[in-house]
């Protein structure tokens, strides 16, 4: 089998110390291979965003090891691990994270400004993007002046400037109304099919987790199950028990 795009290996982080000391990953070994879509699923407090900005290398485990394509990340020189960062993954969440006062195009091509790219090839490229994600016509308005579909579409228009391989994505439609999230998902999704970009997904929805091939379940840390297959909505109530998921609480998918 080809090398894991990532890997863990007793993936631990620990928050805090003493009385205030947090176990929120307590020994995560798992791979995801390249082209996959994986779903971290479970309830709040489980451990699902740390565990995404770990193998986002957004962060660093207390122990334990995280490899992409097959290094270590610890044994590497920080600035390194900076640029892999920037060059392998692309970033789409929530709450969006636009700068309110730059354009839709300076906002997408800023992954090529880190990447030290000059002005006018990031407006190519950033161009080609927007028109991808069918946004182009609103590359001069300031990233504020959009609707939260459009502005998730440009978060994802940013997360694809640079051609990543793995894009993550934390509650990506947790801010969009139910028609709008099916448009982001089809987006995602596509890219994944048809890119064959792989998909890393934090969420607590279910339709969403659906989509993907692999879920991962957390619980207290830990991953507790492990399931395969995409479902689709029609086989939810079946075959996607929430109670299982730890999704049960109405309070924790607000
Ligand atoms: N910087 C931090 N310092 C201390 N504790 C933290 C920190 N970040 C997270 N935690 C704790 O670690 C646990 C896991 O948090 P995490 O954000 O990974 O959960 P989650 O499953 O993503 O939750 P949610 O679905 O609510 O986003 C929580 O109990 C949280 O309070």
């Amino acid at each position: 089998m080809s090398t894991p795009v990532l890997e863990t290996e007793n993936l631990v982080k620990v928050y805090g110390r003493g009385a205030a000391r947090f176990d929120a990953l307590k020994g995560l070994t798992f791979e995801i291979h390249d082209g996959e879509s994986v779903a971290i699923v479970g309830k709040s407090g489980s451990g699902k965003s740390t565990l995404m900005h770990l193998l986002a290398l957004l962060d660093e485990p207390t122990a334990g090891v995280v490899a992409l394509e097959g290094s270590p990340v610890s044994q590497l020189d920080p600035k390194k691990v900076s640029r892999l960062r920037n060059e392998t993954f692309g970033f789409v969440f929530q709450q969006f994270f636009l700068n309110a006062n730059q354009s839709v195009l300076d906002n997408v091509t800023l992954p090529l400004k880190i990447g030290g790219w000059g002005r006018s090839q990031r407006n190519e490229r950033g161009m080609e993007v927007l028109e991808q994600l069918e946004i182009a016509d609103k590359a001069k308005n300031r990233a504020t002046d959009l609707s939260g579909g459009q502005k998730q579409r440009v978060c994802i228009a940013r997360a694809l400037v640079n051609r990543p391989s793995v894009i993550f994505a934390d509650e990506p439609t947790g801010n969009l109304d139910s028609a709008t999230s099916e448009v982001v998902e089809d987006i995602l999704f596509g890219l994944h099919r048809d890119q064959g970009i792989t998909l890393v997904v934090v969420t607590h929805d279910e339709e969403l987790a659906g989509r993907c091939e692999r879920r991962l379940h957390m619980q207290d840390g830990l991953i507790v199950a492990e399931e395969h297959g995409v479902i689709t909505p029609g086989q939810l109530d079946t075959t996607f028990d929430p109670a299982q998921l730890g999704l049960e609480d109405e309070e924790d998918r607000a």
